[in-house]
């Protein structure tokens, strides 16, 4: 998968795209992800990005000029991307939209600042999207959501053990089991005695119940969801 970033703060993604697993799977060539300066593809003298919105009002926004040039550019070759800005009133992104935009080819993300950008942007995005109904800065830290959710999906991108713990269980939005490390008493704490048992099966169930039990006590809707998609199993549904 290839994706390319358009933003005015390209250093923003400079750790995200270098380190862990998402840096990995980039270094290893797994995947390509470019990010390219809205700056670069202005044509003036002070690479003018934003400007005053038209009808008053506080605030900048961007302006649709440079964003075009970048995306004639960048679209000039190769496969069309499937496009998505970035939006505070953005279509709720979710793992499911994260599954749907893994299986494309090739996608753009464009990050708007300030105020937004010039509505006719909008005339090249596919998809306008929000991380929830919180208000950042920008629409940097979305996007950087975005790719996480959606590149780690990549086939080859999570380590062997990372993929085993993606089962269906996150996967199908369940929340996760308690994790516990050594030592197996703290400060009075003890790890549960199944934990300890080394009997797979046992510890398989104790963590799916564990998990069901979570999902339903703190995000019931999540159970409602996939048990009218018919998603959870006999035994789960006990
Ligand atoms: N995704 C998402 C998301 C989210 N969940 N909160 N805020 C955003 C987001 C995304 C894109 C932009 C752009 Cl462009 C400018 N801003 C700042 C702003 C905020 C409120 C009103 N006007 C401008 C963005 C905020």
């Amino acid at each position: 998968m290839r994706i390319d970033v358009l933003t005015v703060l390209p250093g923003l993604f400079d750790c995200f795209l270098k380190e862990g697993v998402i840096g990995k799977a980039i270094s290893s060539g797994k995947v390509e992800v470019k990010v390219h300066n809205i700056r670069d593809f202005t044509t003036d003298k002070h690479r003018v990005v934003d400007d005053v919105p038209y009808g008053g009002g506080p605030g900048m926004v961007l302006k649709p000029e440079p964003i075009f040039r970048a995306y004639d550019e960048l679209t000039k070759e190769g496969e069309k991307p499937y496009v998505l800005l970035t939006e505070p009133w953005g279509e709720k992104f979710n793992q499911e939209m994260a599954v749907e935009l893994s299986k494309k080819p090739r996608l753009m993300i464009i990050c708007g600042r300030y105020e937004g950008v010039d509505e006719r942007v909008k005339s090249l995005v596919d998809r306008e999207v929000s991380i929830g109904d919180y208000v950042l800065t920008g629409g940097e830290l979305p996007a950087m959501v975005i790719m996480d959710a959606v590149l780690r999906l990549i086939p080859g991108v999570l380590g062997n053990l990372e993929s085993l713990r993606a089962d269906s269980f996150s996967d199908r939005g369940l929340l996760g089991y308690p994790n516990y490390t050594r030592p197996a008493e703290f400060r009075g704490m003890k790890v549960p005695e199944v934990l300890l048992s080394g009997h797979h099966k046992k510890i398989e169930s104790w963590r799916k119940e564990q998990s069901l039990r979570k999902t339903l006590e703190r995000r019931p809707e999540i159970i409602e969801n996939l048990k009218r998609k018919g998603l959870l199993t006999k035994e789960e549904l006990e």
